[in-house]
Parts: structure tokens; C-alpha cells; sequence
């Protein structure tokens, strides 16, 4: 049997999948280690995240080939646009970022590598080069987190950042978005895959950058 579309191109996006999953950013969130300064310079960085793929998710909605996944697609927006953002907020404060900072701190280059590369997708217009991003910000998001051994940090910015990633709701989400890619893909495999493999490489880049002063 031939492997499933997206374990192929998961495959293909090595060795930065592995490196991603396996991050010193995920290794010291599991122990609960990550230095302060570290996991400010990251929430912040990741909260301008959140505009673009909304935006980006929106893209998905607009252009799925089926009501059932635009359904989908319309409530998963909904729970990013509520609970996460209230995460962000309760994290910056907690680690006394100030709306300043937020504002005023420049985007690294992988922010914005992967805001241009949400919104070429978006552009698209086609729904498998949407979800070719989507799935790789949410199952390489869910593959890391699944690795966090128990008992969480006693730290709710670190735990929380890693149950956000690893929950029912979450993986079910995973598992449709890669069934939606691996039913549609194909059709546009190529193009697909350009966007899958730029965006693992950003993924890593993201983790590198929050160690980068
Ligand atoms: C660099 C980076 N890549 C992926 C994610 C994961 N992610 C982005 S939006 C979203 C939906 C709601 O949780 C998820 C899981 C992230 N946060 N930061």
C-alpha cells in the first residue's frame, strides 16, 4: 500500500520535520525550563502569527470544496479567534510583557517568512495549497506537544502551551485537516508540496529565532 499523501510529504520535509519536533525550545518546555526572556521572545513573535492565519484559514473556508469542511474549517476559526487569544494575553501578562513590547518589537525573520508565505497560500485561491500550510502549523504543532511526557510544568505559560497542542479537540482537528490534504492534494501535488516543505522549514526557523537575541 502506498504511504498516505501527507506521511509522504512529511517524509519529504525531513531533516527539518525531526528537527522541529525535537527542538531545544520542546525538550526544555516539557521540563518546564524554558528561560523566561526565551518564551516572552516567542509568545510575542507567535502572536503576530495569529492575524495571518486567521486570514489564512479564512482562505481554506472560502475556497473547500464542501460544505461539511467549510463548517469545520468556520468553527475551528471561531475557537483560535477565542481561547488562544485570551491565552496570549494571560501568558504576557504573567511574564510582564507590556503592550509596548508587543507593538514595538520588530518581526524576526521567520515571522515574517511565514506571514508572506500564509498569504501566497491564501492567495492561491486553491484549497489544498491552504491546507498544505494549515496542516503543517497544526500537526507538526500537535507532533511536538504529543512528545511532552506527564506531569505538566507547573508553570500554566509553558503547560498551557503545550495542552493547547495536544488535546481531543486539537487532534481531531489534525486528522481532518490531513484527511482534507490527502484527499485533495494530490490533484496539485507539486504545488502542494513546495508550500508543505517551505513552511516545515520555517517552522524550525521560528524555534531557532526565539534562542537568537
Ligand atoms: C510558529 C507556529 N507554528 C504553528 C503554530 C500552531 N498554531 C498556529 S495557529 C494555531 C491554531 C490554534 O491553536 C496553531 C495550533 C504556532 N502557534 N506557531
Amino acid at each position: 500500500m502506498s504511504p498516505r499523501f501527507t506521511d509522504a510529504l512529511r517524509e519529504a520535509s525531513e531533516p527539518d520535520w525531526t528537527a522541529s519536533v525535537e527542538h531545544r525550545f520542546v525538550r526544555e518546555i516539557a521540563a518546564g525550563s524554558v528561560a523566561p526572556a526565551v518564551m516572552a521572545t516567542y509568545l510575542v513573535q507567535d502572536h503576530r502569527f495569529v492575524d495571518s492565519f486567521l486570514a489564512l484559514l479564512g482562505a481554506a473556508v472560502a475556497s473547500a470544496d464542501t460544505f461539511e469542511a467549510r463548517l469545520r474549517l468556520a468553527r475551528f476559526a471561531g475557537t483560535i479567534a477565542g481561547e488562544e487569544n485570551t491565552y496570549f494575553l494571560r501568558a504576557f501578562e504573567a511574564l510582564g510583557v507590556d503592550v509596548e513590547r508587543r507593538i514595538d518589537e520588530p518581526d524576526k525573520a521567520p515571522t515574517t517568512g511565514f506571514q508572506s508565505l500564509m498569504r501566497e497560500a491564501a492567495a492561491t485561491r486553491s484549497y489544498p495549497s491552504a491546507l498544505a500550510v494549515l496542516v503543517v502549523a497544526e500537526w507538526l504543532y500537535l507532533e511536538w506537544a504529543r512528545r511532552c511526557p506527564e506531569p505538566l510544568p507547573p508553570d500554566f505559560v509553558q503547560a498551557e502551551w503545550i495542552t493547547l497542542h495536544d488535546n481531543p479537540d486539537f487532534r481531531d482537528v489534525v486528522a481532518f485537516l490531513r484527511a482534507e490534504l490527502d484527499r485533495t492534494g494530490p490533484a496539485e501535488a507539486e504545488r502542494v508540496s513546495d508550500f508543505f516543505r517551505r513552511a516545515v522549514r520555517l517552522e524550525r526557523a521560528f524555534f531557532d529565532a526565539a534562542y537568537e537575541a
